[in-house]
Parts: structure tokens; C-alpha cells; sequence
């Protein structure tokens, strides 16, 4: 089969993204790690397939996997903005903002006119069973009334996490410095750690200042990304949450800056940012 995609990339988290608006595609997990493999196939940390919607009230339909693995995944933050410029660039639509379903929710995008654009990510959720995580037996530290758990790792070491999903599951960490943070001995052990049955997105959080945070990512079954949108707000929901930012963040990521906004419980997580195509090609597969 050949097939026609399209090279995109939010702050540098990249994607292939592929049109089964004309006719259903099921690629099998095989053939979405092949389109993810960077040495024998396209390259990409995840596969986005735009379909038609299962509901009247939205536009489109978008389903996320992981390249590295093939799985299907629930939630992806600068996905959802690639997405947008992807339908708005291939004439299937000229609406804005679009409203799309994913596996698990319903998300409101809309393209800005200095190219960026905001995603309504909708209201995170604490609920542990919801992650899912297992905080049995935990003592948590309560840090301006919200928990952080403790979690421990290999070699005797014990990291103190705020949990959150925002779609996907997310376990947060504060560090004193981004760019010199383990993330590459510490990530893969909190991804995979037990007490998340469904593994987690580890972020390591930076805190600048009020408004400010610097923030890598090791992404569940995708490794460290150069930028992760629903963990970008989930670092900031956690950072506000534990009363050390404002409700207005700029996140710098390796690839780049988003920008979130959350006005508290009850409100909805808004992330801007950048989504830009590289290429278009077609691949046998
Ligand atoms: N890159 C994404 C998140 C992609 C999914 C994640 N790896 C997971 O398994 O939950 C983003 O921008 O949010």
C-alpha cells in the first residue's frame, strides 16, 4: 500500500500525520512503527490520523499513536495543534475554531492569526483511579494543600511527584535545573513505574519564575520528546496548584515555548503554540 502523509512538528514534538477522512485506514502496530522509525521509515514520535467524526457535533475525529510502540494513546497536546493547520491546510475544512473528538475526549482548536494555535485541553483530573495510579500506602507531602507522593526509584533514590492527567497520565517533578535534570536515569523509572498500571509521562519542571518554567518531558513509550503539550499543562496545573505559579505560564521547552493558561479547579487548561508542516512525501508500507 501506498500511502500519503504529511511531516509535522509542534516546538519540535513530531508527527506524521495521515487523511483517512476519504476512506477508514487501519494500519496495524507494525506499519505505525515503521511510519515512526527515524532510520528505516518516516521518523516521528507520534502517528496522527485525521478521520470523519462518530458524532454530529464535532468536525473531525483524531486518533493518536505512539511510533515508537504502535499503541494507541489518549491525549496529545501539540498533536491537537498540528492537526488544526493539517485540515486547515488540506481544504477539509475552513472552520475555526474546530472542534474534534479523541478516543477519550473533546477538544475546541483554534487557529490564531500569528500562526500559532490555542487548544481548549479541557479541565485536568486528580482523581488518582483516573490516571490510573495507586497511591496505596503513600504518605503524600502536602505542599499548599496539594499532594505530592513519593515514589521510589532504583539505587535507594525517592523522587516526590504531583499527579494529574490531562487526557494522559502525567507524574510531575519540581528540579532545581532543566537542562541538568536525570531525565535520562530517572524517566524511563518513573514511566514504568507500578504504581501506574498504564505507565506515565514523567516531567521534570523548572521553576524560573512566577510565569516562567523550563520543562523536559521523558513521554511514555516515546522517550524524551523536544516538547510535550499535555505535559506542559501538566507541569503548570501541578506548579499552580502547589501555589508557585501564576495562571498565566510560559514553558520553554527544548523545541521551543508554549504558553498555558489555567484560571483554577473548575476551569480549563488553554495551551498556545506553534504548528508547522516540514514535508509532504508518500512511503510503501
Ligand atoms: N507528545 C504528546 C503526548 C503524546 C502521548 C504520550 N506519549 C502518552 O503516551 O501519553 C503531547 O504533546 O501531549
Amino acid at each position: 500500500m501506498r500511502l500519503r502523509f504529511t511531516k509535522m512538528h509542534g516546538a519540535g514534538n513530531d508527527f506524521v500525520v495521515i487523511d483517512a477522512t476519504a476512506a477508514p485506514l487501519a494500519l496495524s502496530p507494525a506499519q505505525l512503527r515503521h511510519l515512526g522509525d527515524r532510520r528505516f521509515g518516516v521518523g516521528a514520535d507520534q502517528i496522527l490520523v485525521v478521520e470523519r467524526p462518530h458524532r454530529d457535533d464535532v468536525d473531525f475525529r483524531y486518533r493518536i499513536f505512539n511510533g515508537a510502540t504502535g499503541d494507541e494513546v489518549e491525549q496529545c497536546g501539540n498533536g491537537s495543534r498540528c492537526f488544526v493547520r493539517y485540515v486547515h491546510d488540506h481544504g477539509l475544512s475552513t472552520r475555526n475554531p474546530l472542534r474534534v473528538e479523541t478516543v477519550n475526549n473533546l477538544l475546541e482548536l483554534r487557529a490564531q492569526p500569528d500562526g500559532r494555535v490555542t487548544v481548549n485541553m479541557n479541565q485536568p483530573v486528580f482523581e488518582a483511579a483516573r490516571l490510573p495510579f495507586d497511591p496505596s500506602g503513600l504518605q503524600p507531602t502536602p505542599v499548599n494543600g496539594f499532594d505530592f507522593w513519593p515514589l521510589a526509584l532504583a539505587d535507594g533514590v525517592s523522587v516526590e511527584v504531583g499527579v494529574v492527567s490531562m487526557g494522559n497520565p502525567h507524574a510531575v517533578q519540581r528540579v532545581e535545573r532543566a537542562d541538568t535534570a536525570p531525565v535520562d536515569l530517572l524517566g524511563p523509572q518513573v514511566e514504568a513505574h507500578a504504581r501506574f498500571p498504564r505507565k506515565v509521562n514523567a516531567g521534570f519542571m523548572e521553576v524560573r519564575s512566577r510565569r516562567e518554567i523550563a520543562l523536559r518531558v521523558f513521554e511514555r513509550d516515546a522517550g524524551e520528546t523536544l516538547a510535550c503539550g499535555t505535559g506542559a499543562c501538566a507541569a503548570v496545573v501541578v506548579g499552580i496548584r502547589a501555589g508557585w505559579l501564576d495562571d498565566t505560564v510560559d514553558v520553554h521547552t527544548r523545541g521551543g515555548l508554549l504558553t498555558i493558561h489555567w484560571a483554577g479547579l473548575g476551569h480549563p487548561v488553554m495551551m498556545t503554540g506553534p504548528a508547522v508542516t516540514v514535508f509532504e512525501g508518500e512511503i510503501e508500507l
